[in-house]
């Protein structure tokens, strides 16, 4: 039985991912530990292919938007001894079981503890990181009463463990770095706030990891640049170095056919041939991630671009061939063919989005084929 039977498939290329965690690595020294940001199924590149190679490559923990994308890493293999972080807030009463799979959770509000000690003592105890709000504007403490009652209540109990204290920017990746500098003074002041050291203090993203590899403390949460994309626009101009895009999206021909002038394409019938054109059906749709907004945007196929033509259906869309080619075609939504490139940049400036939304919109329904020196290790079907 085939691992999927659609012609329609994502590429990860891991080896993309390993060289981009390692390249971080060397960028901030050894002092600094690499923390792998994979949530949203690793921006929908695969949580737990892009998990192992990242720790392969050198990052030493993981870190995950909510507790059941924690949970679910434990499920498929991550070892107890790879600490996980939680970055949102996780409700109290899931403090026990967060800390007895060694996931550690974000704390930040002073009336989370007096709900989590009702279930203390834990039989393990739970590592919190403190977030402190220092211009994000999300989560994050932002005074001192709240920091010192919430360090009381650590030292208070022995159920819990302050492993670290951390920041979010909010304009890292913006070349203007005014509001960026008043964020990490603001953090500076405040850590002054803590009684107790913790192990781990950080606040870089990548984009701060990147471009201030002097002022990160010890650990930096690596996610957008370890799938080797640019954290903005803005940021091309400013990486210390090359970092290699992971993700490709590719499918085949199901149909191919000439039409006459006048004739009709898709939904609404609101794409009219020209002239004689060659029409090609591609099997990708909206619900796949590739959402309707891409009408008018291309495709490569044969090496040549191909727009889309007409309005993008749930499952299948169409697009004018440069000539008549084949059923089975291969066509490619983002990667290369032939030297021509289409990036996941060029589909996010088409719609006028970041590169962070494309790959997390590719849905479950896209199997993702994991590569390593070229060959095909692994392929996840979610569908089946
Ligand atoms: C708290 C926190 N740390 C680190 C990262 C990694 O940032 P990077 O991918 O720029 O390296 C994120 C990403 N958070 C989001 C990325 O897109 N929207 C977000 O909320 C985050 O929310």
């Amino acid at each position: 039985e085939k691992a999927f039977y659609r012609d329609t498939w994502a590429e990860i290329d891991l080896d993309a991912i390993f060289y981009n965690v390692q390249s971080m690595k060397q960028h901030v020294g050894s002092h600094v530990e690499v923390i792998a940001v994979v949530k949203a199924n690793a921006y929908g590149h695969g949580d737990i292919q892009v998990a192992k190679t990242a720790l392969e490559a050198g990052a030493t923990r993981l870190a995950v938007a909510f507790l059941d994308e924690a949970l679910a890493l434990r499920k498929k293999g991550i070892s107890l001894d790879v600490p996980i972080l939680v970055l949102g807030a996780t409700k109290p009463q899931y403090a026990p079981l967060a800390a007895s799979q060694n996931i550690a959770l974000t704390v930040f509000r002073a009336d989370w503890f007096e709900q989590a000690i009702v279930y203390a003592p834990y039989e393990q105890p739970l590592n919190v990181h403190m977030k402190l709000d220092t211009g994000m504007g999300r989560l994050g403490a932002k005074t001192k009463e709240e920091v010192q009652q919430m360090i009381y209540a650590i030292e208070q109990h022995p159920s819990f463990i302050l492993e670290g204290v951390y920041t979010h920017f909010a304009t890292a990746d913006e070349q203007n770095i005014d509001y960026f500098s008043f964020q990490y003074d603001t953090f500076l002041h405040m850590l002054e706030w803590l009684s107790i050291q913790p192990p781990l203090i950080h606040c870089a993203n990548s984009a701060a990891g990147l471009r201030y590899p002097d002022r990160i403390f010890n650990a930096v949460r690596f996610g957008i640049s370890m799938y080797g994309l640019a954290p903005s626009q803005e940021m091309k101009s400013l990486l210390p170095y090359p970092l290699k895009e992971a993700f490709s999206l590719h499918s085949r021909l199901t149909h191919v056919k000439k039409v006459k002038g006048g004739e009709k394409i898709s939904y609404g019938a609101t794409y009219e041939a020209e002239t004689d054109e060659w029409i090609g059906t591609v099997p990708i749709g909206y619900a796949d991630g590739w959402l309707r907004r891409m009408q008018h945007f291309s495709v490569l196929v044969d090496g040549k671009r191909a727009p889309i033509v007409g309005r993008v259906c749930m499952d299948q869309m169409m697009i004018r061939l440069p000539y008549e080619l084949p059923v089975g075609t291969k066509v490619t939504l983002i990667g290369e063919q032939q030297g021509d490139r289409i990036s996941v940049d060029d589909v996010a400036a088409h719609v006028n989005t970041i590169n962070y939304e494309i790959p997390c919109t590719i849905s479950y329904r896209v199997p993702r084929i994991f590569l390593k020196n070229k060959s095909i290790i692994e392929v996840r079907n979610a569908v089946l």
